[in-house]
């Protein structure tokens, strides 16, 4: 019997299109093709789609799939209720994991049996009836529901500190390498505190430029630049009463920490165009990756700003020193995607257990969450494959031992360090071939080879 849904195929391969749709249309009442993606926005304009299924390669740009993941978010503008479904070839699956972090509802390697389509579209369908949550938070008020876990003695400090600084208004300084939870310890502060009920307001200085940003944390009237055509609050007043979370803090320029400083020490803000001071009650947290300290000694943070700021500062381990936290991560980052992802419970091999632990994390838990959502997504039946972790992490990883017989054959060397250069490249073949020396046809040859 036929599912009362309607399906969109969008792929400029004409024989993927007439095979999808006969098939297809056994299955679904209604199912349009589409070969050109510049029609897809005025199709999903034009009437409602329950599914979508979407190729992530098309003529103009053959490899990296970005054409792919643009066409899904403008898919997800235009109907936020559509489940995607990403088309991929197989050397492009990381690609896939990329597309589901941005809201594909599941993927399909190709080529696929008929048997597998329909299945993906229907795992796809449910996918609908589970989530009820809106997709997602605005960015400054964003508060995930991923708790701060760590047993190790250095994270156990570092929750210690967190409930006592809670207690009080001291402006905390956040320090430590990209990924090991800064914004996740500023979370965990604002919701320990008196300030919980109100905003926690994150900016992210890296990603604005000098003239935005001045705008951006202090507000402006409407008419004050050329592009202000409204009044608009600023993170500060925004947080008023919570917490104001500056994040990746070394990258703001001198002029505008002699701002920051100001507001800072006047607890006013100056909206552009306004010349009124407005008062603001905000706890504040800053993090960054760089040493302060350093930039202070040559000339490129201010000190007076520095000693403003870090009346508490906490310092957040390497995950690499706190292995003992790996299995607590692992295992919960497993549940937490074995049940975003529909996923019967999958377990981790003790091989993989092992190596996983002596690993040395240079992405800190931000990888190590990363590879599990992904090892969760590809998995086939109840294994897990961690094998695309960046070998050249593995090879100063604390392990002295080779952890198989093959370790130091350069064969294997060679495939690690390939799967690891397309990944990084997210499958495009042009760039990867370039930074690893060779030629498209060599690569291709070694592709070939690998059965990459
Ligand atoms: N202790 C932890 N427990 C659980 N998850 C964690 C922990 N630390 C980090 N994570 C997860 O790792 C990811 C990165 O964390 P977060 O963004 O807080 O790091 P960061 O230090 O602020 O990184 P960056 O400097 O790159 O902004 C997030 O998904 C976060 O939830």
């Amino acid at each position: 019997m036929k599912q009362p849904y309607s399906v969109l195929v969008l792929d400029d391969n004409a024989d993927i299109l007439t095979a999808s749709r006969i098939f297809l249309k056994q299955h679904f009442a209604t199912v349009i093709t589409l070969a050109e993606p510049a029609q897809l926005l005025s199709t999903l304009n034009s009437q409602p789609f329950d599914l979508l299924l979407l190729d992530m390669n098309f003529s103009r740009d053959t490899q990296s799939g970005e054409e792919g993941l643009f066409y899904l978010k403008q898919a997800l503008q235009a109907q936020p209720t559509l489940k995607v479904v990403m088309m991929t070839a197989y050397a492009a699956l990381p690609l896939a994991v990329r597309a589901m972090q941005l809201g594909a509802a599941n993927f399909i390697a190709k080529p696929w049996q008929n048997e597998q389509l329909l299945q993906s579209l229907t795992q796809a369908l449910q996918h609908t009836a589970k989530q009820s949550q809106p997709r997602q938070q605005p960015e400054h008020s964003a508060i995930t529901d991923i708790p701060l876990l760590g047993n190790s003695p250095a994270m156990q400090q570092v929750l210690r500190t967190v409930e006592k600084v809670a207690q009080t208004d001291a402006n905390v300084l956040l320090l430590g390498e990209s990924g090991t939870g800064k914004a996740l310890v500023a979370q965990a502060i604002h919701q320990a505190s008196k300030r919980a009920a109100k905003a926690f307001v994150s900016v992210d200085m890296g990603s604005l430029n000098a003239s935005l940003l001045e705008s951006e944390l202090f507000g402006h009237k409407k008419g004050a630049f050329t592009d202000a055509k409204t009044d608009y609050t600023g993170r500060f007043v925004q947080a008023e009463g919570g917490s104001l979370f500056l994040d990746e803090l070394a990258n703001l320029a001198l002029p505008q920490q002699a701002k920051l400083l100001t507001a800072l020490q006047n607890r006013t803000v100056v909206p552009l165009g306004s010349g009124q001071p407005v008062a603001v009650d905000i706890r504040l947290i800053c993090a960054t990756n760089d040493n302060l300290y350093q930039a202070v000694a040559q000339g490129s943070f201010r000190q007076d700003l520095l000693y403003r700021i870090n009346t508490v500062e906490i310092v957040l381990p390497p995950l690499r020193e706190r292995s003992e936290d790996i299995p607590l991560l692992l295992n919960w980052y497993l549940q937490h995607y074995c049940r975003k992802y529909q996923r019967a419970a999958l377990q981790i091999s003790s091989s993989d257990q092992r190596y996983l632990q002596h690993y040395n994390w240079p992405g800190n838990v931000r990888q190590l969450a990363h590879s599990v959502e992904r090892a969760v997504v590809l998995a086939e039946g109840n294994t897990l494959d961690f094998s695309q972790l960046p070998a050249a992490a593995a090879a100063t990883a604390t392990v002295t031992e080779p952890t198989t017989g093959n370790d130091f054959l350069l064969e294997f060397v060679e495939e690690q360090t390939i799967r690891q250069a397309l990944q990084y490249y997210q499958g495009n073949v042009s760039q990867a071939a370039k930074a690893l020396g060779l030629t498209r046809g060599a690569l291709y040859r070694r592709l070939e080879k690998y059965g990459l």
